[in-house]
């Protein structure tokens, strides 16, 4: 009797086959994803070498997005990376999926900065961070923070006019007197005071800031453990570490001291009180460490500092190449000020042109051309790729500020088209993003923006500027690094000239 079982062999040999192939077709589309288009790989390295080159990295994806379209793929070593360089894509990132992509990675040199990501800016999504931000936009960069920092950066700017006044009709380096005075503001308003060897302190933070910032293989080899452990970089970096991390841990052991002395608990003058406060009541869901709290003042020099100091590099730079943008913007201050004889913070809300003068410095000139990366935390698919989890997201703020598509004359430097007042700094619009958007959405664009405009309108007000040598302002080089933010290659020399003598107080 037949087996009945058992199948004719044709058709049990049919049936494998269908099933091989529906198997093969599954697994096909199974387990390669819809990435978005990119350029060709090579083993081991991926698409590293189309960023191989003297081109910035933002340039380089710029033209790269050209030929590969808005949302591009590139391999670097083992992580998936994704340039976005379409405002439809930001938005889709960083509105309708924000939360997937409210982490950050977690990069080897900052672990170490940031005391192991307890920072603001690198701490990983999740209760920490959620806490530590509350604590930043409810209490240290509040706008009534801000403005009680008003008489530090009277003083210190006016510490410069004086110091300007005194040197007019020759040659001063304006690149170091900004990045100087921008470091005062902020040093005191977070720690109270200027530290000595002031010069060694900045260029701590700075080298510390470009390690983090700056290439490291480990990053782009994350299973590969023995690049975490080796490497020139990590001496470097604990070497310098050390010093500005005893730098911080004196300020706060100091602040201690002197207020177990007095006795008194005075009202709050820096962020380092406001945080010391914090840890002392003790009711936090995560209690703050020294360590956070070093972390956080860490974070305020490093986000704070070279950011706001190239911004008001490249806007002086673009007046100085602009001389009608300039001629405007200096008879506006002019014009507020007039009545007073000298810039006060009150004034400040009057000048629509300067203000729309630094928004276009930033659409031009954003410190950080590719946002700050951000981490997918799961599969998700956008503008129709799949984007695996732990992609890295890179939104071009560069590309989207100079698309013609969105700008008129990109290239060229007009404060008018934002003198309607219809694009603000936070994130809304899509082709505007110097400062991010979302969750991590900056928290220092009130801080940032009010001293770099008042400083601006007091070099305004007081002196007309020219470029020295008889350079033309068309002539002025405006080629661009990147370091800890994207800055000016070659140091701004200008010559001063006395409009106004300072007003005595
Ligand atoms: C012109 C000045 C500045 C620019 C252009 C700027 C830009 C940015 C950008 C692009 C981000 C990333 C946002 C994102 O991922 O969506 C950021 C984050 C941040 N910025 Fe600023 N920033 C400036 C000034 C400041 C200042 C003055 C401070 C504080 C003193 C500050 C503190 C921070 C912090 C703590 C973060 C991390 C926020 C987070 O991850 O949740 N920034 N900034």
């Amino acid at each position: 009797m037949e087996n009945q079982y058992f199948l004719p062999f044709p058709t049990l040999f049919a049936f494998l086959l269908f099933l091989f192939m529906v198997l093969t077709l599954w697994r096909k589309t199974k387990s390669k994803p819809n990435l978005p288009p990119g350029p060709w790989k090579l083993p081991l390295i991926g698409s590293m070498h189309h960023l191989a080159g003297p081109s910035l990295l933002h340039h380089r994806v710029t033209e790269l997005a050209r030929k590969y379209g808005p949302i591009m793929h590139l391999q670097l070593g083992q992580v998936t990376n994704i340039f976005i360089s379409s405002p439809e894509i930001a938005r889709e990132v960083m509105k309708t999926h924000d939360l997937i992509f409210a982490t950050r990675p977690s990069l080897v040199a900052v672990q170490l900065v940031t005391y192991n990501f307890t920072d603001i800016a690198f701490a990983p999504y999740g209760d920490y961070w959620r806490q530590i931000k509350k604590i930043c936009t409810m209490e240290l960069l509040t706008a009534k923070r801000v403005q009680l920092f008003a008489p530090i950066r009277q003083e210190e700017v006016s510490k410069v006019i004086t110091d300007i006044t005194s040197n007019v009709g020759s040659t001063i380096n304006f690149t170091n007197v900004l990045t100087s005075l921008t470091y005062k503001i902020l040093s005191r308003s977070t720690i109270g005071k200027i530290l000595k060897g002031e010069e060694g302190f900045i260029r701590a933070v700075m080298d510390l800031t470009e390690e983090g910032a700056g290439f490291n293989l480990a990053d782009f080899y994350p299973s590969i453990k023995l690049f975490r452990m080796f490497g020139s970089l990590k001496h470097k970096l604990k070497r310098i570490h050390q010093q500005v991390d005893k730098m911080m841990q004196n300020v706060i052991d100091d602040r201690r001291a002197t207020k177990r002395e007095s006795g008194v608990d005075d009202e709050e003058r820096d962020i380092v009180d406001v945080l010391l406060r914090i840890q002392e009541q003790g009711d936090l869901q995560l209690p703050l460490t020294d360590d956070n709290i070093k972390a956080v003042i860490f974070d305020m020099f490093s986000a704070g500092s070279d950011s706001s100091a190239a911004t008001t590099i490249w806007t002086m730079s673009e007046l100085l190449k602009n001389p009608s943008v300039m001629e405007k913007a200096q008879a506006e201050v002019r014009q507020v000020f007039k009545k007073k004889g000298q810039v006060d913070e009150e004034g400040m809300e009057e000048l629509h042109y300067l203000k729309a003068a630094v928004k276009e410095t930033l659409r031009l000139h954003a410190p950080g051309p590719l946002v700050v990366p951000r981490e997918c935390t799961e599969n998700c698919v956008i503008a129709g790729y799949d984007i695996p989890a732990k992609s890295r997201i890179n939104v071009n703020s560069w590309a989207l500020g100079r698309d013609p598509e969105y700008w008129t004359e990109p290239e060229r430097y007009s404060p008018e088209r934002f003198l309607d007042g219809s694009i603000d700094h936070k994130g809304n619009n899509f082709t505007y993003l110097p400062f991010g958007s979302g969750r991590r959405l900056c928290p220092g664009i009130l801080f940032g923006l009010t001293n770099i405009e008042f400083i601006l309108a007091n070099l305004l007000y007081y002196f007309d500027w020219k470029l020295p040598n008889g350079l033309q302002p068309e002539d002025l080089d405006m080629t661009e690094v990147f370091g800890s933010a994207a800055r000016r290659k070659n140091d701004l020399l200008v010559i001063p000239f006395q409009y106004l003598p300072p007003a005595v107080n």
